[in-house]
Parts: structure tokens; C-alpha cells; sequence
């Protein structure tokens, strides 16, 4: 079994708005191996891409990590670190939440990189595709070319590029090497582009959809990430393109060995791509392990009602039609004193009233669940009965009744990246 290349433990990220505190990523702790596709589902606003962009330091004002660590398993950066940050190196884990911002912002595009379902957020529409992938090309090149430890010391401005959602996109034009444009030719290559040469000169707009997915996948490779967070990759696309960008990911993962970070809503996705899974509800991961964990043994009522939605998981069309009930209020004043899923549940008990903590269920601890389910059996505490949430019974805002009065429907309740993502 391989070693893991991100231990993410006690993760949490807050948006600070003017309605309140909104608990987007709660207390979320998962290990990735390394080689390993890792997805994380969960219906929409559940915080999946807080979570990708937590990982990668991508989460703008107002919101924030506010706790957690991020082990991040690279020998010769620990090493480096040692010295100067004690406290955030462990063996060859780097705690990255323990160094400072121009280390993280460093390690983007060259040892992790993150793509989304709208290229057109990572593409600049005034420059070619083939001038963008050659760029980042050329930001690999001058990372690699400097020691580490100056590389995390010095000039963080060459790697900030404010706005910008890709570190590696084009901050100002640059000179950029023949080897880079060449480079770039053979990424589009990579990725199935036909005509790469010709294609390398076309601005973002000549390119579909299912192209413009591919260009942005090759500008995500360009640095060698050991790490790719892939939210959302294939939504925005119609099945069969899903498809075919899904086998390509699937195909780029097995020859590079990078490890991948998948999150959607699309159990169809998850089952075919991963290996590990983690469902997210409200912020938190209620249930993870490996597939079979997930898929076959599940224990929290969550995870079985989101599998119950889709009828058949072979499809990648298999979306999730979310579990009857509202999703909660992620505003810390109005998040109940409870288990978050209490009141969707159909096996809520007395003893969800209080806040469960994750529960091994198997002996080698990968399985975990954050339900009471994992240790006790449904009707060992006395059952809640159905209207027990219906009128405030848990002394809430009533962010959530199953008649939609009050709180947000499942549908209504997208994120403010509008499900569009960025
Ligand atoms: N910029 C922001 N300002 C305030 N709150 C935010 C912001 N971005 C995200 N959130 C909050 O974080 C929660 C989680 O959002 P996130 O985008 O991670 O959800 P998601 O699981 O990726 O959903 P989707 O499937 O719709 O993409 C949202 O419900 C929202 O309340
Ligand atoms: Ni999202």
C-alpha cells in the first residue's frame, strides 16, 4: 500500500459575511494516498470546493482557514524547512498551514494544481492556448531551476498573482523559450488535441467546450503536479465528452502516478474514477473509506440515501437527486447543537440530539463515520419521531422542515460559485 501524500487533519474554513459566520468546511480530516484517485461528493453547498481550494490556498476574502493541518509528504522541502519551522515538518511531512504563504504559493502548479468545470476562468482570452500552456511551462522551469529553500524565501510577487484563479496563468507577457512552445505543442498532444501545432495558435474561444477542458487539463500538467484537485471537470460537459475527459484523466493518472482529488456530486463519477471516497454533508465528512466502504458497507443514513438516487452507478449521468429535506443553513448561529443530518434522517434517534465524532467501523481505520450508527444500532436510543423538527422541536431556526418552509430547498441551495464553479 502506498504512503500518503496529504494528510489533511481538522481542516476548517470560514466565510466571515455580513449575515454571519458561514461554517463552510467543518473540522474535515482525510488522508490521500499517494497514486490514489480521491473523491469527495456531497450535494450541492455541502463545502466540496472550499475543500479543494483549502487544500491548494486558493479561499478569497472574506472567507479563511481557520484551523487544521495540512501535511503535504515532500522529503527535500522538509528537509529545507526543518530548520527554519520545526513545528511544521514531521519526518517528510511539511505541515503547510505551518509555513509561510510564499512556500504554499510555490508549490502551486508544480506540486499541486487544481482544475475546474469552466476553462474559460483559467484561460486568458487575448493570448493563444498554446502562449498560456507554454507559460506555465516556462513557471515550472524557472521553480525548479532555483533551490527550494531561496525559491520559498524570495520574490513570493513573481507567484502572487492576485486574482487570478490559476497561479500559473499568464501574470504579463514573458519571454517565452521554443522548448516551452514545444513542450506546450506535446501537452495539447497529451490530451487529445487534434492538429496540435495548428491548435497551439487558436485563442481559447476557436476551442469547444470538450477541448477547452483538455487545454486546461494540459495547462494543469505543464508543471508536473503531484497533486491534481479536478473539481467539478466534466459537468459542464455533455455525457459522452464526460466520458471521454474522464477516461483521459483516468489515463493521464495511470502514466503520470499522480494522485488525483476528484470532487463532484456525480456518484457515477466517483465509482468509476476512485479509489477512496469522502461524502461531505454541511461541511463536514460524515462517511469515508474505499469505495466498497462507501458504496457496499455504508453506515451513515446519508451515504445510503444518496446511493438510493441513483439508479444505476455505471452511468456517469448518475447525479444525485438529493435525499428528501432541506440542506442546512451553513450560518454558525443558525447550525443546530445536533447532528446536522438529524432532521432529513429516517433513523434519527434521541442520541442524535448531540454531536456525533467519527467512529472506525472497521479495524483498520480507514472506514470511518460520523454517526452514533457507527456504534450503536438504530432503536438502542429511542427513535425521533417524523414531525419531531417540523416546528422548531430542536430549538433551531428551522433552517430545515420537509415542507420547504423556512431554509432552502436542495435545489435552491447552490453555492455562490452559482454550480458554475470558477
Ligand atoms: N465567497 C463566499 N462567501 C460566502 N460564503 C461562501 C463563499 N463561497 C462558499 N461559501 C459557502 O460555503 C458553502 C460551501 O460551498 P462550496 O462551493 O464548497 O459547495 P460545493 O459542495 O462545492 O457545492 P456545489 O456542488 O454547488 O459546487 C456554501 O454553501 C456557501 O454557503
Ligand atoms: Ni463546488
Amino acid at each position: 500500500m502506498s504512503e500518503d501524500v496529504l494528510r489533511v487533519e481538522g481542516l476548517s474554513t470560514r466565510f466571515f459575511t455580513g449575515e454571519g459566520q458561514v461554517n463552510a468546511v467543518e473540522d474535515v480530516s482525510f488522508r490521500v494516498r499517494e497514486g490514489e484517485v480521491f473523491g469527495i461528493v456531497g450535494e450541492s453547498g455541502s463545502g466540496k470546493s472550499v475543500t479543494g481550494l483549502s487544500l491548494v490556498d486558493l479561499v478569497e476574502s472574506p472567507g479563511e482557514v481557520t484551523s487544521g493541518k495540512l501535511w503535504y509528504r515532500d522529503a527535500e522541502l522538509a528537509a529545507d524547512l526543518q530548520q527554519e519551522f520545526p513545528a511544521a515538518v514531521d519526518g517528510d511531512y511539511v505541515d503547510l498551514r505551518g509555513v509561510p504563504e510564499a512556500v504554499r504559493t510555490s508549490l502551486r502548479g508544480t506540486s499541486f494544481s487544481m482544475i475546474f468545470q469552466d476553462p474559460e476562468s483559467s484561460f486568458n482570452p487575448s493570448l493563444t492556448v498554446g502562449e498560456q500552456i507554454a507559460e506555465a511551462v516556462e513557471v515550472q522551469q524557472r521553480a525548479s531551476s532555483r533551490p527550494r529553500s531561496t525559491r520559498a524565501r524570495t520574490d513570493s510577487s513573481e507567484y502572487s498573482l492576485g486574482s487570478l484563479i490559476l497561479s500559473f496563468a499568464l501574470p504579463s507577457r514573458r519571454y517565452i523559450s521554443e522548448e516551452s512552445r514545444e513542450r506546450a505543442v506535446e501537452l495539447l498532444e497529451m490530451v487529445g488535441i487534434p492538429d496540435p501545432v495548428e491548435r497551439a495558435d487558436e485563442y481559447p474561444h476557436e476551442y469547444s467546450g470538450g477541448m477547452l477542458q483538455r487545454a486546461m487539463i494540459a495547462q494543469a500538467l505543464a508543471g508536473e503536479p503531484d497533486v491534481l484537485v479536478a473539481d467539478e471537470p466534466t459537468t459542464a460537459l455533455d455525457v459522452t465528452i464526460q466520458a471521454q475527459v474522464l477516461d483521459l484523466l483516468s489515463d493521464l493518472q495511470k502514466e503520470t502516478g499522480m494522485t488525483v482529488l476528484i470532487i463532484t456530486h456525480n456518484l457515477g463519477v466517483i465509482a468509476r474514477m476512485c479509489d477512496r471516497v469522502g461524502v461531505m454533508y454541511a461541511g463536514e465528512i460524515v462517511e469515508r473509506g474505499s469505495l466498497a466502504d462507501v458504496f457496499r458497507d455504508n453506515v451513515h443514513p446519508y451515504t445510503a440515501g444518496l446511493l438510493g438516487s441513483v439508479p444505476d452507478l455505471e452511468s456517469v449521468g448518475g447525479s444525485l437527486d438529493p435525499v428528501p429535506g432541506n440542506v442546512p443553513s451553513l450560518l454558525d448561529h443558525e447550525m443546530a447543537d445536533r447532528c446536522y443530518f438529524a432532521d432529513r434522517c429516517p433513523k434519527a434517534m434521541e442520541a442524535c440530539l448531540e454531536r456525533p465524532h467519527p467512529r472506525a467501523v472497521d479495524d483498520d481505520g480507514d472506514h470511518l463515520v460520523n454517526c452514533v450508527l457507527g456504534e450503536v444500532s438504530y432503536g438502542d436510543s429511542p427513535p425521533l419521531p417524523d414531525e419531531y423538527f417540523d416546528d422548531d422541536g430542536d430549538g433551531s431556526s428551522g433552517a430545515a422542515t420537509d415542507d420547504g418552509e423556512g431554509g432552502k430547498t436542495a435545489e435552491e441551495s447552490v453555492s455562490t460559485d452559482g454550480g458554475e464553479s470558477r
